[in-house]
């Protein structure tokens, strides 16, 4: 019961309007039977596991169960301060929430301040995020899947434009399911030149919204014997190509058997001079190693990019601290991209554990974020659901924390 004595509410953007069961259990006897069996469904001791709309995500979790002052504190606690604030929620065009409810995926954007400076004016660049799940089944034909992939996250970049979105990162492999698990050779064909399909997609859409777009794919080096790497390609705003960064640890460690696919990469550890920022890529498993943030932070990146696809009991706790950590250590902005979803294949395999045979590769928990140099950062995006995650920074930030 609220302090009016009314039960206390909360709106959330894809839910409608929920009880708040934090709220909900000071609540007289009096209480609508159907409230109650909303309190039961999402209480801890009932099937939270299996309920997606309460572990949608943490912070909605939180957001969900507690009274509002104790959130607002949880939220501190967890998210940090950003001039003094826990980060800001960010405007965005009506027509963008529009485009999200209607393609059904999940929207949230925030902001980051920096302090005025005499010297200079602030570097305000918006950045955008896109997870997404793979659309048709792992046994359509591989066009089929491609193209149906393209079309979604299509999709959401034209939100994202639209959002005013200045540099965008997409997810790891994000044209295919990620069937490195299977270590099947037929899913090669879905490697690409630099400046294959997806490439020319992404340059009409970098041309359109003046938006660097940063595209993580499975390459194949045609000049050099048709070699396959895990590559990062970096499409300015004009729709030129940047460059390229290959993935600098390959993982070969439970179903992640991508090393029967290509090997670490050979580009170094590149910072590429956007017209909106230096920013560099470190593709997924390199955020377990330390000297790679590290090493993008002395090449002068202002934000690096970890576009992912993981999995796991062991993974997910990592997920929050790794990204923000690289953060908080080099003094430049992370933005984090898992992808989505359960991905079935045609075959069962193993990977050598002495584990059963099994289909699929566990669930892509999604949850990507963005994490500011001084250690606050935003929430997650859904566990379950596609998304794009806006954040407007001052790059100034950057340098202010190295000097503080
Ligand atoms: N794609 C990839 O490198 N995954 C490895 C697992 C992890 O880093 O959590």
């Amino acid at each position: 019961m609220g302090e009016n004595g009314e039960m206390s509410r909360l709106k959330t953007r894809e839910h409608g309007e929920m009880t708040r069961p934090g709220a909900a259990a000071a609540a007289s006897a009096s209480s609508s039977s159907s409230s109650d069996a909303l309190v039961k469904e999402n209480s801890v001791s009932g099937s939270i596991k299996d309920s997606p709309e309460t572990l949608d995500s943490l912070h909605r979790l939180l957001e969900f169960h507690l009274p509002a002052p104790v959130f607002e504190e949880v939220s501190r606690l967890l998210l940090g301060l950003n001039g003094g604030k826990v980060v800001a929620k960010f405007p965005l065009p009506e027509v963008v929430g529009g485009m999200a409810s209607t393609s059904k995926f999940d929207i949230q954007a925030y902001s980051f301040t920096a302090a005025k400076e005499e010297l200079r004016p602030p570097q305000l660049v918006r950045i955008g995020l896109i997870q997404n799940s793979i659309v048709l089944p792992t046994t359509d034909p591989l066009l089929d899947q491609k193209r149906a992939i393209m079309g979604r996250v299509g999709t959401i970049i034209d939100a994202a434009g639209v959002a005013g979105v200045n540099i965008l990162c997409l997810q790891e492999a994000w044209i295919m399911p990620f069937a490195f698990c299977t270590r099947e050779k037929s899913w090669c064909e879905f490697a690409e030149v630099i400046n294959g399909e997806s490439t020319k997609f992404l340059q009409e859409k970098a041309k359109k919204y003046n938006m660097v777009i940063i595209s993580p794919i499975l390459e194949r080096d045609e000049a050099h014997g048709s070699t396959i790497w895990n590559t990062a390609i970096v499409i300015g705003n004009n729709g030129n190509i940047l460059g390229k960064h290959r993935k600098n640890h390959i993982p070969r460690v439970g179903d992640f058997n991508e090393s029967t696919y290509y090997m670490e990469g050979n580009t170094g550890h590149p910072v590429f001079e956007t017209v909106y920022g230096k920013i560099a890529v470190n593709i997924c498993y390199g955020r377990h190693h330390p000297l790679n943030w590290q090493a993008f932070g002395l090449n002068g990146a202002e934000i690096v990019f970890n576009p992912s696809a993981t999995v796991g009991e062991l993974s997910e706790p990592m997920w929050p601290i790794e990204a923000r950590n690289a953060a908080i250590a080099n003094s430049y902005f992370v933005g984090a991209i898992n992808r989505v979803g359960t991905e079935v294949f045609p075959r069962p395999f193993t990977s050598g554990d002495g584990k059963p045979a099994h289909k699929d590769f566990g669930h892509f928990y999604g949850s990507s974020y963005i994490a500011a140099p001084d250690s606050s950062c935003t929430p997650s995006l859904s566990r379950y659901r596609d998304g794009l995650l806006v954040a407007e920074v001052d790059l100034n930030l950057c340098q202010q924390v190295k000097d503080n």
